[in-house]
């Protein structure tokens, strides 16, 4: 509900995110009104494959727009404008006639187009890649999981040569069907979902023909790419058109573009980390395009309209949360994702064991698909306990080897990490964080600076803030943890996590 706080006008936030989709009202201070929150199921066909039904996601956003407006107790009037943020490189394809999804949406951390990209850094060479499109040949990335559908679905290169499928990422998705769906949605995205399809020009920030054609995806069932704030279109679509109808729908920023643009991260050498399903740090390199050499990923930060575009160095770990919810779902160990901060302060330290969730491959700085999760210096000595703080453990040191590549990379030395996302309410995984990478971590008063970020985006693109200036301005810190570990036990125990690490390459055999 509103309170006297709260006088409207507002800014509504959709994240369609990889465990659940939810909806945020904010006003203009930046203070959360109203929030609704739908989780959708998680699609597990095979081991390392992952999918999820687009068209389950489409009614929970629905649903959790339609709850979060009524939570919030207001109308569409006090509604100003209507922002997407959402889970990048999953990829759906559609027929554009019946809005039916051809197959269930591929999702980021899916590996089965590892063949396909082995295949293609051998005939088209890794370079190419890099250079274009600023990121590596990894399954990881929606271009080649395109590719899989239009090889794999029994008809359907024939229906996209035709021009009945849309390609998309979710927040193409969800705003074709927002305004208007099989009546005229607009199929957009904007460039920072586009620079996660390894088929877009990271210095043209167009659709590149020659990569396009490289991977085979056809250029006509991509879908247009604009700025992360401006008005694509009206709502005007599903249940939606009755609540919200004429509400412009006003920016689409990937979920870590959208808390770099939350944490107000707007000047170069700025960063923020985000601890969800899996973790993202973003560092702001300004107009730079910075050619990493570390492993990290050279990505969109945002672009406002016409402005230029900012650029931003990468560090992605496919699995933090995700740890955590296979302790509690898989392995039962645990009943509630916070019950593992309990357990881990049962005991004193790790026990000697070290876990690397290599369950999707490594991520940054590796880029290895052949690994797989290690649980190493295991003795009889360890408990359940020592495990849940080798979990803990696992997203602090994967952290602090993005950082050391940030700064080989960039030159710039973290003085603070600014932290948000589901993981940051464990303080001892925050206290960790902050031994392990001896500096400050500060999370700010909003922790859902996803959706603050999108909200932003819209709100500037319709004037509801004149200039990040004024954003800025609504930042403020929460909590800080600084450093207690002595640099000879953080020295001893990153070399032991790297020997972990060692022992998670080359599990999986080519022809596997
Ligand atoms: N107290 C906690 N300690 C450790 N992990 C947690 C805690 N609370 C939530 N998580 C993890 O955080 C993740 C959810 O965070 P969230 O930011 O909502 O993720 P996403 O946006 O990726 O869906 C889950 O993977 C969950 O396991
Ligand atoms: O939905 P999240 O928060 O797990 O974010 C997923 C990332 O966008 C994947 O690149």
């Amino acid at each position: 509900m509103t309170d006297a706080h709260t006088a409207g006008p507002f800014i509504a936030a959709i994240d369609q995110g990889t465990t659940s989709s939810r909806c945020i009202v904010f006003d203009r201070d930046g203070r959360i009104v109203s929030v609704d929150q739908k989780e959708h199921e998680q699609i597990f066909p095979k081991p390392g494959w992952v999918e999820h039904n687009a068209t389950e996601i489409w009614t929970n956003v629905q649903e959790v727009v339609a709850g979060a407006i009524e939570k919030a107790g207001i109308t569409r009037d006090d509604i100003e404008a209507i922002g997407i943020t959402n889970q990048r490189e999953t990829t759906v394809l559609w027929d554009k006639n019946t809005g039916e999804p051809v197959h269930n949406a591929i999702v980021w951390q899916d590996t089965r187009t590892d063949g396909l990209c082995k295949e293609l850094g051998r005939n088209v060479g890794q370079d190419r890649f890099r250079r274009e499109t600023g990121l590596p040949l990894a399954s990881y990335f929606a271009g080649p999981k395109a590719r899989w559908l239009l090889d794999n679905v029994d008809g359907l290169k024939e229906r996209a040569e035709a021009g009945d499928i849309l390609f998309g990422t979710m927040d193409t998705w969800v705003i074709w069907n927002l305004t208007g769906g099989v009546d005229g949605g607009k199929h957009v995205t904007d460039v920072t979902n586009a620079s996660r399809t390894l088929l877009m020009n990271l210095h043209t920030l167009q659709w590149d023909d020659k990569i396009c054609e490289s991977i085979g995806v056809p250029k006509q069932i991509l879908p247009e790419i604009r700025s992360s704030a401006e008005v694509y279109g009206e709502v005007t679509g599903g249940k939606l058109g009755e609540v919200l109808g004429g509400i412009p729908v006003a920016s689409a920023l990937g979920d870590q573009q959208a808390a770099l643009f939350g944490q107000t991260c707007f000047s170069e050498g700025e960063a923020k980390s985000t601890y969800g399903t899996g973790t993202f740090m973003l560092m702001n390199t300004g107009e730079k395009i910075i050619n990493s050499y570390s492993g990290l990923l050279t990505t969109v930060g945002y672009r406002i309209g016409d402005e230029k575009p900012v650029y931003a160095l990468e560090g992605s770990i496919a699995v933090t949360g995700s740890l955590v919810q296979w302790m509690r779902d898989q392995m039962g160990l645990i009943k509630t994702a916070a019950e593992i901060e309990t357990l881990a302060l049962s005991v004193e330290d790790n026990g000697g064991a070290y876990f690397v969730p290599a369950f999707s491959g490594l991520f940054a700085p590796y880029w290895r698909s052949d690994a797989r999760g290690v649980i190493a210096g295991l003795t009889r000595y360890v408990t359940k306990a020592h495990l849940a703080r080798a979990v803990l453990e696992a997203t602090a040191w994967q952290t602090r080897e993005i950082t050391d590549a940030m700064t080989k990379d960039s030159g710039v030395e973290l003085a603070a990490l600014k932290v948000d996302g589901g993981m940051t309410s464990n303080n001892l995984l925050m206290q960790t964080l902050s031994d392990v990478l001896d500096a400050p971590v500060v999370r700010p008063m909003v922790a859902e600076t996803t959706c603050l970020g999108a909200a932003y985006a819209a709100g500037l693109a319709v004037g509801f803030w004149t200039s990040t200036d004024d954003l800025r301005a609504n930042w403020r810190r929460a909590a800080e943890w600084t450093p207690h570990m002595d640099a000879e036990t953080r020295d001893r125990e990153y070399k032991n996590w790297l020997k972990a690490v060692e022992r998670t390459m080359g599990w999986i055999e080519d022809e596997e």
